[in-house]
């Protein structure tokens, strides 16, 4: 699995958009499991995830041949649902069994100081029961998985780990900022620095975060907000021993983002050359947690290689975080004019800028001078990349990028018309920037661009003004695009931001208090249009817990509170 430096050796650009990381036995045979299982059980209900996460109980070829084995129906050459559903009882644990509960030390019911702003006491009482939910999110690697690494998809980890929750039953990158962002709002320090350890692991072994820790997550990774993790804790506990411990793995981080697989270069109208990055997995099959959905979508490709560049786009917006969304689409909302790779993000780009200030930060509380300067030049560079290829001066936000032709082309000639003039919520991430938050014009511009983008809802911000049918479209509202804008705007200081921070919070709040009120539960997205109501969309059911969901709820109500006279009904 040494796949991340060895593909990031390559240095010609052509192999960049090529590389692909090996896939194991087990995840290739868990593969044809997933689709007899289809093929038997039939599609409704059906979650293709479950198989790939299945344990072993015994070595995969007695498996493999136990499978083979299998009685096959005449008729149709499948597998009845009596022998498969046998099958599976004998030969693998459930799904999950390889992780075990786990009760973090340093939680406590109510810590000292939680909360100190929220004087309403249902908000109080229900935040209190939001604290306790990292208890049934807390999970260990089972020790079976550090013996027998074989029988697993499941990646070891050194520590314990918060889940999202329900099919997510393993650890997220981005997912892991917000779950910090609450776990320091619970006082729960420890813990985030614990899943802090794991993810640097993770760079450790790979050259970076993986998607998530399977097995079949190791060909892409997600948006890169590790270094805003650890400014997160260090802000809170000046633990300059994490900053010496983690920079390194950061340093490792930052290659990786800025290696031929994600780098483009873009000559603006002025001549001048910018490199940027986009999103790119390490892959050109079906996605093995979703295999049979993918293939059903690429069945349309007939050649070859239009399926894999398909497959290529697929997981790269699964690298995206916004999987799926109109967003990498060329023409929305058709899911088969998928061209994620394609897409220069301005998100992407404003978190690995974030990278590069926090790095330059953290070399300087360690006295590393050279590598401040070296972090401050690449930070300035990209922020003028930033400015040159994605602002809009009409429509004051920041636009993606289309690349016209072949994308594994270095060098492209920037164009008006490749500006994506759609409206996302990522066209406003930059603000959650330090140099975009500290300038005020640009800040005033950006706030009314907000204000009339129509992305502003009863119940939060959508995440698009398409309603395709994509969960990372209209009208679901993600929990860390609601907080990456807020969080923007209050850090800008100016009046008028806060407020509008602050109406986003309350709705937010409100939405999320009345769902949970009548479910019982977290949920990891929301309709912005009906207060009080979740999401849907897209390829799975809409799932519950829900780490960013509940990290999000606790951080607004720590900026905000919650007055005694202030309703939390819709
Ligand atoms: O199984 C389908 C996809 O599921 C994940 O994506 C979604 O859940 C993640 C966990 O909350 C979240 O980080 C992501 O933004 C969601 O879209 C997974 O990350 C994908 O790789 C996977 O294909």
């Amino acid at each position: 699995f040494a796949v991340a430096s060895s593909h990031m050796a390559s240095s010609s650009s052509s192999s960049s958009c090529s590389v692909v990381t090996p896939s194991t036995p087990l995840v290739s045979f868990l593969e044809q499991l997933q689709e007899t299982a289809l093929q038997t059980f039939g599609d409704s209900n059906f979650d293709p995830k479950t198989y790939v996460d299945l344990p072993l109980k015994f070595t995969l070829s007695e498996t493999h041949q136990a499978f083979q084995n299998l009685p096959r129906l005449s008729s149709n050459g499948t597998v009845s649902a009596e022998v498969l559903k046998g099958f599976i009882n004998r030969y693998f644990k459930g799904a999950g069994d390889d992780l075990v509960c786990w009760q973090p030390h340093d939680f406590v019911a109510e810590p000292e100081g939680f909360l100190t702003k929220v004087k309403h006491p249902e908000v109080r009482a229900w935040a209190l029961k939001v604290h306790s939910l990292w208890r049934n999110l807390s999970r260990k690697v089972s020790h079976e998985v550090e013996k027998n690494p074989q029988l697993h998809t499941l990646l070891p980890l050194p520590n314990p780990v918060v889940i999202p929750g329900s099919r997510f039953r393993e650890v997220y990158y981005w997912d892991s900022y917000w779950v910090i962002r609450g776990l320091l709002v619970s006082k729960m320090h420890k813990t985030a620095t614990a899943i802090v350890m794991n993810l640097v692991s993770l760079i450790e072994k790979y050259g970076f975060v993986l998607n998530g820790a399977r097995q079949y997550y190791t060909n892409r990774s997600q948006p890169p907000l590790l270094s805003s993790m650890i400014y997160e804790i260090y802000r809170i506990t000046g633990d300059i021993e994490l900053v010496k411990r983690c920079l390194p793995a950061l340093l490792k981080e930052h290659a990786f983002w800025n290696s031929d697989i994600h780098r483009v270069t873009i000559v603006d109208a002025q001549g001048h050359s910018h490199n940027l990055n986009r999103y790119q997995a390490m892959w050109n099959k079906p996605r093995p947690e979703s295999s049979t959905m993918d293939k059903k979508s690429a069945s349309k490709f007939l050649n070859i290689s239009e399926k894999q560049h398909f497959y290529r786009d697929i997981a790269s917006a699964a690298e995206s975080g916004w999987d799926f969304s109109t967003r990498w689409m060329r023409v929305p909302p058709d899911y088969s004019t998928l061209a994620t790779t394609s897409v220069i993000p301005v998100d992407l780009n404003a978190y690995l800028l974030g990278m590069e200030i926090n790095i330059a930060f953290f070399a300087k509380a360690i006295g590393d001078e050279t590598t401040v300067k070296h972090f401050m030049e690449l930070s300035d560079a990209r922020k003028k990349a930033i400015n040159s290829v994605f602002w809009s001066p009409s429509k004051k936000q920041w636009l993606d990028y289309w690349l016209n032709s072949g994308t594994c082309e270095v060098a492209h000639v920037w164009e008006d018309k490749h500006q994506n003039k759609n409206v996302f919520a990522s066209n406003f991430v930059p603000l959650w920037m330090e140099p975009f938050y500290s300038d005020g014009s640009l800040v005033g511009n950006v706030v009314h661009a907000l204000k009339t983008s129509g992305l502003i809802r009863a119940a939060g911000i959508a995440t698009s003004l398409t309603d395709s049918g994509q969960q990372w479209d209209f009208p679901n509202g993600w929990a860390p695009l609601q907080h990456m804008l807020a969080e923007g705007l209050v850090k800008s200081g100016s009046k008028e931001a806060r407020l509008l921070a602050e109406e986003i919070a309350i709705k937010w709040i409100r939405s999320n208090y009345v769902s949970y009120k009548k479910t019982g539960v977290m949920h990891e997205k929301l309709d912005v249009e009906k207060c009080g109501e979740y999401g849907g969309g897209g390829e799975y059911a809409p799932q519950t817990g829900f780490g960013w969901s509940n990290g999000v709820v606790l951080a607004f109500l720590e900026e905000f509170g919650w007055p005694q006279d202030r309703s939390i009904d819709c």
